[in-house]
């Protein structure tokens, strides 16, 4: 599963061990999408009726995407793996360990409860797996994860009415759960018509994060703004073609959670170098750099930061700089954002000194 792999092996050797010991915080990842080929593989065996490969040489080739509607088809034989709450629980686990290994501090992982409780995943058992994983991995790994639920969009307004029910009803609304989404495809798939639900969210005290500005352009991003007061947008990577909208997420310091593999994995950019990452680094905006499917993309968030670094030409701190900021725009209590801050800071001084 190495096929957007090259750019952390070009990245210059002491700066590829840096970036393997910086404590991160990763703020875009999805849960079913984190998937391991070792767990996908696991669960395809254990599940043969499926047509996802259990061999983990095979899922190479499978989780190659022509385009993003391609790859929400493969993401959904993948979602149609994860059958019951022991699924679940294992699933996150796996995923939070994943996560700890390249020192992941902090991780919001997006969950779709809909895609499971309509796979006929009991709601309640569904909450008490994520949320014991959770916990395990607190005390095991030492990664904290939160939960943002999102609204799988293409699914239309049942599935925005059943996900808002499950993350503000709070006899279900799992602790862990900080945020509230909008992901799945753009094109035909208008942003307005979820602002009761996101209302909704809002009140009951979840952070806005929807998709947009992925597959369509700069608008979609204006109407996350507008109708789902987005306080970060996921990928936004259209929003180049728009300088007001640049100034305006810059100026209003509304972070880009900038996914660099994934929008070359699912042909949203046509490559690295055309990556706009540069355009909003310049701009003044805050930008974030995160994962989104890492096995399914084949990168990690490690390779992620040395894409980053190639493309920004960043050094040791600059990578720092950049760990911070993901860590300050996280949804994190003050007291945890300073401590990864200080665990960066040591870091990088210890790192730096002669
Ligand atoms: O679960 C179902 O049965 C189902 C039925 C109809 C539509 C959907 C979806 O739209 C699921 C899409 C799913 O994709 C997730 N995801 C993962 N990575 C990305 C991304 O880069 N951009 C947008 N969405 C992404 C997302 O969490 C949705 O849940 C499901
Ligand atoms: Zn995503």
């Amino acid at each position: 599963m190495t096929q957007h792999l090259g750019a952390f092996a070009a990245a210059p050797r002491d700066l590829h061990a840096f970036i393997a010991g910086l404590p991160k915080a990763e703020l875009h990842v999805h849960h079913v999408g984190s998937a391991s080929p070792r767990i996908v593989s696991e669960l395809a065996a254990r599940h043969p009726d499926s047509k996802v490969p259990t061999d983990p040489e095979a899922l190479v080739d499978y989780f190659t995407f022509t385009d993003f509607a391609h790859f929400v088809e493969v993401y959904l034989s993948v979602v149609d793996l994860i059958r019951t709450p022991e699924d679940v629980r294992l699933l996150t686990y796996e995923v939070a360990r994943d996560l700890a290994r390249q020192q992941v501090r902090y991780a919001e992982l997006t969950v779709t409860p809909w895609s499971s409780t309509r796979r006929n995943i009991d709601e309640r058992a569904f909450m008490d797996a994520i949320e014991d994983a959770r916990k395990a991995a607190e005390a095991e790994f030492g990664a904290v994860l939160r939960w943002c639920f999102d609204i799988p969009g293409e699914a239309g307004l049942e599935a925005a009415e059943e996900t808002t029910r499950l993350a503000t009803d709070d006899r279900l609304r799992p602790e862990g759960l900080v945020s509230f989404g909008l992901g799945g495809p753009e094109i035909g798939v208008e942003r307005p018509q979820f602002k009761p639900y996101f209302d909704r969210a809002i009140a009951a005290g979840l952070r806005s994060v929807p998709h947009a500005g992925e597959t369509t352009g700069p608008e979609t991003v204006w109407d996350a703004l507008t109708h789902l007061r987005a306080e970060r947008i996921g990928h936004g990577t259209n929003s180049f073609q728009d300088p007001k909208l640049l100034a305006h997420l810059a100026e209003h310091r509304i972070p880009l959670e900038v996914c660099p593999t994934s929008n070359i994995a699912t042909r949203a950019v046509r490559s690295l170098d055309e990556h706009p990452i540069k355009e909003f680094v310049k701009a003044g905006i805050v930008v974030t750099i995160n994962s989104d499917d890492p096995p399914m993309f084949g990168t990690d968030l490690n390779n992620e930061y040395a894409v980053a670094a190639r493309l920004l030409n960043l050094d040791a701190e600059g990578l720092a700089a950049l760990a911070k900021s993901a860590v300050d725009a996280s949804f994190l209590d003050e007291a945890g954002k300073a401590a990864i801050r200080d665990e960066i800071d040591t870091y990088t001084s210890a790192w730096l000194a002669p």
